[in-house]
Parts: structure tokens; sequence; C-alpha cells
């Protein structure tokens, strides 16, 4: 008989033809309020899932019995509790460096764009507003030459980095868990603390998971460190960021400009007042939304998911302590 999965994203067809060649399939394009009742009907009888978001906490594993992977098509994982997954011996997985690239240029975009203003300018060339040749007050500030500092110098940390020392000649500082050797000896990236990084940098990344040593990493103090020239930029989760303390340091100048990916809630509430601000240019979690790499992040996600089931070892299976027989 074949292992039971539920995939609840959409997926493209291949594969879902390739998760088919080994599993049952119960597929939800989505999740919402109306389907989520008979998904927990089925979670009881499936092995694996796949999808990205769901949290899947100790109330979601006691309704899943029979389940032996739990497969996110996604880099971050803060939507899964670790530690009740390996409790329970249930493998959990990710979708590592396959979307490196995409969610650098994603950053190097809002970079740009808040350096430049280029929403602020787009809507006033739509709008009919370009009346006479633009005038210092719609100057913005230059990227190349400048210092990047990036908190979390990890896949993506290294791909924007790559960009930034090669395309845009800036110099680098980062901040990391521990020293990343490669991005020094490659990018030349400098290793320094928070707070050096926070005062000496035109531009600050965020890029590191979410956890609890990171939630709310940035707030008014490490604004208030920051030059009043600097831009800061968060295409990690929104957790890692007091929201508030960013609205302050935006609003009274503490900071010039940001641009962000990611929301403490999302989708962003509309009365968000992150959203009225001329400095502020914001996207909707597409980091890593390109069709080729969305694709790559399903299939390996697929991979990862019918290896679990089949009784293999994923090739992204998550550190959490699960021995996998
Ligand atoms: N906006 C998007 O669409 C999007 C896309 C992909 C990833 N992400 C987010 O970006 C995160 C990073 O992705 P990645 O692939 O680069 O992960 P990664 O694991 O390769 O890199 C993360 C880095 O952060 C460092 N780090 C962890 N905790 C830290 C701390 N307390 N202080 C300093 N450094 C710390 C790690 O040592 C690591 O080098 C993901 O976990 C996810 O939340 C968002
Ligand atoms: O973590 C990730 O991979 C992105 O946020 C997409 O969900």
């Amino acid at each position: 008989m074949k292992p039971r999965v539920i995939i609840y994203k959409k997926v493209d067809q291949q594969v879902l033809d390739y998760i088919q060649n080994t599993c049952e399939v119960v597929y939800f394009e989505n999740l919402d309020s109306q389907n989520y009742p008979e998904f927990l009907q089925e979670l009881k009888k499936a092995q694996g899932i796949l999808g990205s978001g769901l949290k899947v906490d100790k109330h979601l594993l006691d309704q899943s019995p029979e389940l032996k992977i739990v497969c996110n098509s996604s880099v971050g994982y803060d939507n899964l509790d670790v530690t009740e997954l390996s409790k329970r011996g249930i493998m959990a997985t990710n979708t590592p460096e396959v979307l490196n690239e995409t969610v650098a240029d994603t950053i190097i975009g809002l970079m740009l764009s808040a350096a430049r203003r280029m929403p602020e300018l787009d809507l006033l060339v739509k709008s009919g507003q370009w009346t006479s040749s633009m005038g210092e007050t719609w100057f913005g500030v230059d990227v190349h030459h400048k210092v990047l500092g990036i908190i979390g110098m990890g896949g993506i940390g290294s791909a924007v980095t790559k960009r930034a020392r090669f395309g845009f000649d800036m110099d680098i500082l980062y901040h990391n868990r521990s020293r990343n050797e490669e991005a020094e000896q490659k990018f030349g990236a400098t290793y320094c603390t928070m707070e050096e990084l926070l005062r000496e940098s035109d531009f600050v990344c965020l890029m590191t998971p979410l956890t609890p040593q990171t939630e709310k990493l940035m707030g008014e103090q490490e604004f208030k460190l920051m030059k009043k020239s600097a831009i800061f930029i968060n295409c990690s989760r929104g957790k890692t960021v007091d929201e508030d303390a960013l609205v302050t340091a935006l609003k009274t100048g503490v900071i010039r400009a940001a641009g962000l990916d990611v929301f403490v809630q999302e989708p962003v509430q509309e009365d968000n007042p992150l959203l009225s601000m001329k400095n502020v240019v914001t996207l909707p979690h597409i980091g890593s939304a390109t069709s080729e790499t969305r694709l790559k992040m399903a299939m390996l996600a697929a991979t990862n998911l019918v290896s679990g089931v089949s009784g293999k070892i994923p090739p992204s299976l998550i550190k959490t302590g699960v021995q996998v027989k």
C-alpha cells in the first residue's frame, strides 16, 4: 500500500506527479477555515505533510498519530515546534540553498528601491506630477561604495554579499552566530559585533532565522545605534524586528528609510503605520517568489517527503535529533 501524504499548498503538476508515483496524495491547494476540518480528518491517517507556514505544534501533532515527516517548502521553519517533533521521532525538512540567489536579488532590489526612492518616483510619474526637471528634494542616496552590514551571514546573506561586493563595490561587515570564513575569504567580509555593525553600516540587512534568540533582535536601542542616514532591510521574518520601534525610528528620523518583505502580521494589516510612510518600501513576502525558484523549492520538498515516507534520509533534514531508522 502506498503511504498516504497531504499536500497543503498549490504545487506544479510535475511535483504532484512525482509524489503520486510513490504516495497516495490528499491535495489541498490552500488551507482556509472552510477546509481545515477536512484537513484535520485527513491528518489522522497521513504519514507525511508538505506545504509552508502551517503551525505544527503539540496540539496539531496530537491529531496526527501516523506522521513520519513534515516537509516545509521554505527555508525558514519557525512554524515548526522542532522539540515536539523530535520527541515524537517525526522528521522535519526545509528547502535551503535553492532560493539563495533569488532572495538575494530581492534584497538588492529593496536596497536600490529604498535608496533611490523608486516607488515614490514611480507614483509621481504615473500620477502626472512630473512637470519639470526633478530637483534636489527628490534625490536619493548612492548604494555603490557604501558599507553594508549583514546580520545573519548564512546562505542568503552570502549571496547578498557577493552581489554587493562585486556588483556595487560595497564594504561588507557582518555579525553571525559564528565566523563565516568563506564569506571573509571570498568576499572580504569583516566580522564584527552587532554594535559595531549598527554604528558603521549605511545599509543594515537582517537575515537571521526567527528563533527565541532573534525575536525582536532589532529594537529601539539597535535603531538608535544606526546612522541617521542608514537604510534598514528586513527579508527574514517580521518578528525579528520590534515593529513599533521601527515605526518610531522611521518617523522621527532616527534612520533614513526601510525596505521590508516581511511583517509581524502577514498579510499585513491595512492600518499598519509602515504602509503610509514614504520612506518605507514594502513587498508582500515574495523574497523567493520566482517561478523557477518556487519550482525548485517544491521539488526539493517533494524529494524530502518521498525519501522520508520511504524510510530514506531526506536530503535536507533539519537537525532535530530524530534518529532516522
Ligand atoms: N522573505 C523571504 O521570502 C525569505 C526567503 C528565504 C528565507 N527567509 C528567512 O531568512 C532566514 C535565513 O535564511 P538562510 O537560508 O540564509 O538561512 P541560513 O541558516 O543559511 O543562515 C542564517 C544565518 O543566521 C545566523 N544566525 C542565527 N541566529 C543568529 C543570531 N542570534 N545572531 C546572529 N546570527 C544568527 C546563522 O548562524 C546563519 O549563518 C530564514 O530562516 C527565513 O526565515 C525569508
Ligand atoms: O523561508 C522561506 O523560504 C520564505 O520565507 C518563503 O516562505
